[in-house]
């Protein structure tokens, strides 16, 4: 058996174990079993991960009397779009996945929210099983229930709160992510110190190269730390009514610059996420309310990440105004106003509706160079 570190996420009714360690893929099927009514089960993913990950998942789940039937998807951020959503719920239904069955979300973030969307609406709500093989997927999208795609009017703006039964974050599964997918998960890893646990930002300081670099023990650490971190937030606040906005550090920023590329490889989440990060510490100084040597800090670690720090890092050009404009569809809008995570300092984040918008623009022209 794996020695597997479990992260409860305690929401009554709905509440759900996160399991994080290497190897817990080998061992899906004696997990999941306890949680199906009938032993029969489809799982969803995409090409690139279903070409590593669906032997070795339907292998165990066999080996623990479960037949499982695959539906794959292609890869990528376009995978979460409503032609896709249509296709994969007609797959679905063409599957007869019945009202007390389990669907299982094998891939990243896109896979995720995809997955726990379409289970959210299929027959008014189907239980769905999330086993996340993205840094990315496993230190946040796994967990807490957002669901949903996008449209050209922003990112996630269609969805659901639809919380998993079941994580099983295999850490194992990270060692074939590209670098790339591997530094735009960590945005996010960043994103907790950044925003709740100045220790946690401490300890990437030393040991980030090492979480990036796949070393086993790094990589748990940061996923398990992660993990708690989210979990904290989301059982206090599952519908985001206060508290949890502050996971959304970087968002509104990652998010315009994300519909202004297209949704597309040109800017992947976790690096607008960082990009975004670094633009809500800017902000922070620009409004008073955060020590510049803290943006510094909070960019140098961004930045040695390999991710970007600055708009004008990016390929392509970008206009403030553009940009504004998408904010200005953030679901944290209220009465027509943006609301802004943002600093006192590392490890100290706050919820902020009042930012002028000729300031928030100069800090984008700023960045934008
Ligand atoms: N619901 C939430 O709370 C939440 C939180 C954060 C991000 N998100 C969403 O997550 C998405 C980004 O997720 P992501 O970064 O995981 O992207 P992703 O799902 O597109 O995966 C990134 C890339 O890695 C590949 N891949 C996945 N697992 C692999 C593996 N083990 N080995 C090799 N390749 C692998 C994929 O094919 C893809 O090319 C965005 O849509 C973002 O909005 C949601
Ligand atoms: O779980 C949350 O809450 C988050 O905000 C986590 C984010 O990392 C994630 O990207 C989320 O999907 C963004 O939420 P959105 O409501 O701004 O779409
Ligand atoms: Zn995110």
């Amino acid at each position: 058996m794996t020695d597997s570190t479990i992260v409860p996420v305690e929401l009554g009714a709905r509440r759900y174990d996160i399991y994080v360690g290497a190897g817990l893929l080998a061992e899906a099927g004696r997990h999941i079993r306890p949680f199906l009514k009938r032993p029969q089960l489809v799982i969803v993913s995409e090409e690139t991960v279903a070409a590593h990950y669906l032997k070795p998942l339907t292998a165990s789940l066999a080996e623990a009397g479960i037949s499982a039937r695959a539906i794959i998807l292609p890869a990528g951020e376009g995978s979460k779009s409503f032609p896709t959503l249509e296709r994969l719920l007609s797959e679905l239904l063409d599957a007869e996945v019945e009202r007390n069955d389990k669907v299982i979300a094998l891939g990243g973030g896109v896979i995720g929210d995809l997955v726990g969307f379409a289970a959210s609406i299929l027959r008014r709500g189907v239980d769905f099983i999330q086993i996340p093989t993205t840094l990315l997927s496993q230190v946040d999208s796994s967990v807490g229930g957002k669901t949903g795609i996008n449209v050209r009017q922003g990112k996630n703006l269609i969805g659901s709160f639809h919380q998993p039964r079941l994580v099983l974050a295999d850490t194992g599964t990270l060692s074939t992510l590209s670098p790339r997918d591997r530094r735009a998960g960590f945005a996010e890893v960043i994103k907790y110190g950044l925003l709740g646990d100045a220790a946690f930002f401490d300890w990437l300081e030393t040991n980030g190269s090492s979480v990036l670099a796949g070393d086993a023990a790094a990589l748990n650490h940061a996923v398990v730390t992660s993990c708690h971190a989210k979990a904290a937030i989301v059982i206090e606040d599952e519908r985001e009514t206060g508290r949890r906005a502050l996971l959304n550090l970087g968002h509104t920023f990652g998010h315009a610059l994300e519909a202004e590329t297209g949704y597309s490889d040109r800017l992947l989440h976790g690096e607008g996420v960082a990009l975004g990060m670094a633009l809500a510490f800017d902000l922070s100084v620009a409004l008073g309310h955060c020590p510049e040597a803290d943006a510094a800090r909070a960019r140098a670690l961004i930045a040695r990440s390999g991710l970007p720090v600055r708009i004008a890092d990016l390929d392509g050009r970008f206009n403030a105004d553009a940009l504004i404009a998408h904010m200005k569809q953030d679901k944290k809008v209220e009465a027509g106003t943006m609301t802004f995570v943002l600093a006192h300092a590392i490890g100290d984040s706050f919820l902020s509706r009042e930012v002028p918008e000729q300031v928030l623009k100069s800090v984008l022209e700023a960045s934008i160079g």
